[in-house]
């Protein structure tokens, strides 16, 4: 099978298109008084954060939502963006009939907060559409997701989905899996996990400046303590790191680490992406990955 990324639909638009609607409105202009000369007018565009990059990409994805459509829900500061877009589509009755599955205890608050009605994969089990972040991005669409821990429900929505995609500022592009040097999750059992951490470890021998560390609660971000970080599944989470990347066949890799008795699952998503939405400094580029037989 060969996979051939094409670009479409909208490269590098502007922001101003994006923004549109979220542009205050512009005061006008105060009269100098008639003595005074016209002072030299400077126009100042604030560059884009990376919040600002976040949410453009999020809404680009939010325009792919239909009424009817069931939904997967991403978690994640930039899905955070598209939870808020489709709530307030609802809220306005642009969008009608539509149902969210959450790939975390986080979504599902946010969602039901924002007013999005949620399902499950029982009585769901094929999504239309499912919009979420990424970690990183290689150039064949593979991803690394999961350094919010929760990349098991995601992978079983995003797997279940018609169409997945993947919204991200253009910090998160990197040349191979791995190579941003932080975290490639691993959501292991709790038992003995030490045991399965080594034989993680083992899988990686000899890879130059490869570490494997359980998570701890105090490194994710939520003011916790030295506690293991627990999953929404109840489960542990055992960070790769690659100094240089990940390096080899991904697929063969997913599978030995998958053979691991006492792994769950990893948060290389290979092969699952069908649109990356990248926001940038200069626009949006939205990119399409067709299969050809
Ligand atoms: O577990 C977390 C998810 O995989 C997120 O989608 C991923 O970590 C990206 O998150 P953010 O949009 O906050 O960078």
């Amino acid at each position: 099978m060969h996979v051939v990324c094409s670009q479409t639909v909208d490269m590098a638009i502007p922001f101003p298109h994006l923004l549109y609607s979220e542009m205050p409105p512009i005061p006008a202009p105060l009269a100098p008084p008639a003595a005074t000369p016209p002072a030299a007018v400077v126009e100042t565009a604030a560059a884009p954060s990376q919040d600002d990059l976040k949410r453009i990409a999020a809404h680009r994805a939010v325009e792919l939502v239909q009424s009817g459509m069931v939904l997967g829900l991403g978690t994640g500061s930039t899905a955070a963006h598209a939870l808020d877009r489709i709530g307030e589509l609802i809220r306005r009755g642009t969008l009608r009939d539509v149902v969210g599955i959450p790939t975390s205890k986080k979504t599902e608050a946010h969602a039901t907060a924002v007013g999005i009605p949620l399902s499950d994969l029982h009585a769901h089990p094929v999504v239309d559409l499912s919009i979420d972040g990424a970690d990183e991005v290689d150039p064949s669409f593979n991803l690394v997701k999961g350094r919010g821990g929760s990349l098991l429900r995601e992978k079983m929505i995003e797997g279940a989905s018609r169409r997945f995609v993947v919204i991200v500022d253009e910090t998160k592009m990197v040349p191979r899996l791995g190579g941003s040097g932080l975290a490639v999750p691993v959501e292991v059992i709790p038992f003995c996990w030490g045991h399965t951490l080594g034989r993680l470890r083992s899988l990686f021998d000899g890879e130059p400046g490869f570490d494997a560390k359980l998570r701890r609660a105090a490194t994710a971000g939520d003011g916790g303590n030295d506690e293991p970080f627990v999953t929404d599944n109840g489960n542990y989470i055992v960070n790769l790191y690659f100094e240089n990347g990940i390096h080899g066949d991904l697929d063969l890799i997913s599978d030995k680490i998958l053979r691991i008795t006492g792994v769950v699952e990893h948060g290389m998503f290979l092969g699952m992406a069908s649109s990356v939405v990248i926001a940038g400094k200069d626009g949006v580029t939205v990119v399409d990955k067709r299969e050809v037989r």
